[in-house]
């Protein structure tokens, strides 16, 4: 029997998974479930479910990165007398890492000595994600001797993108040569999403069309025609797109040199792992919601009366509003549904409802009622008797990856 640990470092969250692997063609059989999260806004809090069992639920002290809140959270595991599948770590035989930024790998990886090396190449085009997920496969890499560490990348579910939409303006031997193009992101979420939708409409995966929001610490829009990516608002790296806790989202791409003259200098941040300038500096870490109302809670932001909470939360509506539009004429109106996902989509219940009430010209409309229920189940209806459906969908990227890997070691 395999015992697979998923692991989903986040901009704002550590999550961790621990599964057994079932009988050949069946899902893995979730064991445990932890999750740090408010990495971004202290004090991080930790969530610990066994089975349906919430174990705990507390403030965790002396949690300063990514990689402390995976070794508490593996610690946790192995320690909890209550997993009888696990008593130590060498029974840990797969970990599952959700690495961002994949480059052109259009599937998962084994990660070896060559796949590291090319991931490490890499981080620069995902500083916020890249780096910390790497520093944690390293240290499974000690830590669990016994398991074979997998990558899974939120860019490989779009390597479906078409050319004419993947290819930025650009001189194209330099695009080519620094593989400069869009890759998108969140795709191991919006898998799953596109997989839990279909099922919920009894639809084949093949012939479901959706427009779907993982909005998150980061947040993205992604158009998916008949079970795959057309289009993905965030690009060459997660900065582009909709606006993050810390992230600016699409700017003119000159205003950062209007902003500062050391736009292009090397950031007092950047490490011997990370190289970013200025630029990437200010745009991913000291901008988004976090600049324009000073936190990153977006539950604050959609409950405050504070003008400047209003204003980021009217602009977050706003961005998202415009890749709707633009992904509705690109599905050709051949929308099954729009789907709400990630810490905010699946909580911020004023959210939905300001940009459904905005979408009733596409035909959404939401029902006040349903949306206002806690979401229990994987898949949720929040919309009226309408042309298009409007779901919530609690997106599970653990799942996602331990189930790909079952599959895979069923298949091997
Ligand atoms: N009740 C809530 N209402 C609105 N937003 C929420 C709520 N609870 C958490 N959030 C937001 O969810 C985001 C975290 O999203 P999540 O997808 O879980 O993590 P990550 O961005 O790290 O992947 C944070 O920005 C947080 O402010
Ligand atoms: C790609 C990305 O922004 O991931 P997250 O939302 O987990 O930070
Ligand atoms: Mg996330």
């Amino acid at each position: 029997m395999a015992i697979i640990l998923s692991i989903n470092s986040g901009s704002s969250s550590v999550k961790v998974s621990i599964y057994k692997s079932a009988a050949q063609g069946h899902p893995p059989t979730q064991l445990a479930d932890a999750s740090i999260s408010g990495l971004t806004a202290p004090p991080a809090q930790l969530t610990y479910e066994r089975g349906s069992e919430k174990i705990k639920n507390q403030e965790v002290k002396g949690i300063r990165s990514n990689e402390d809140a995976c070794e508490y959270i593996l610690d946790h595991l192995v320690k909890d007398g209550g997993l009888s599948e696990i008593t130590s770590r060498d029974d840990i035989t797969h970990a599952c890492h959700r690495v961002v930024h994949g480059g052109d790998y259009p599937a998962a990886h084994v990660i070896d000595e060559d796949t590291y090396h090319h991931l490490q190449d890499l981080t620069d085009l995902a500083p916020l994600h890249n780096a910390s997920a790497l520093a944690i496969v390293e240290a499974c890499m000690k830590a669990l001797p016994k398991a074979k560490n997998i990558a899974y990348f939120d860019s490989s579910f779009h390597s479906t993108m078409p050319k004419e939409i993947e290819t930025y303006p650009i001189d194209p031997e330099i695009a080519k040569k620094n593989k400069l193009r869009k890759y998108g992101f969140h795709g191991i979420s919006y898998a799953f999403i596109t997989r839990s939708v279909a099922e919920f409409l009894k639809k084949p995966e093949s012939e479901t069309s959706i427009i779907a929001l993982h909005l998150g610490s980061g947040a993205s829009a992604c158009a998916v025609k008949n079970g795959q990516s057309l289009d993905n608002s965030m690009g060459l790296t997660p900065l582009a797109g909709l606006p993050g806790a810390t992230r600016s989202g699409d700017v003119d791409p000159s205003l950062i040199f209007h902003f500062t003259h050391d736009a292009g200098k090397p950031s007092p941040g950047s490490t011997k792992e990370l190289h970013i300038s200025t630029a990437e500096e200010i745009l991913n870490k000291k901008s988004g919601w976090k600049a324009l109302a000073g936190t990153t809670d977006f539950g604050t932001i959609s409950s405050s009366s504070d003008p400047r909470c209003k204003l980021a939360f009217d602009i977050l509506v706003d961005r998202i509003l415009g890749f709707i539009g633009s992904y509705y004429v690109k599905l050709e109106g051949k929308v099954d549904a729009l789907v709400f996902a990630g810490g905010i989509g699946e909580k911020a219940a004023l959210l939905r409802k300001r940009i459904l009430e905005k979408c009733k010209c596409l035909g959404f409309e939401v029902d006040d009622e349903k949306n206002d229920k806690a979401i229990e189940d994987v898949v949720q209806d929040i919309g009226k008797e309408a042309r298009h459906r409007s779901l919530v969908c609690q997106t599970d990227e653990q799942f996602e990856m331990a189930r790909q890997c079952a599959v895979g070691l069923q298949t091997k």
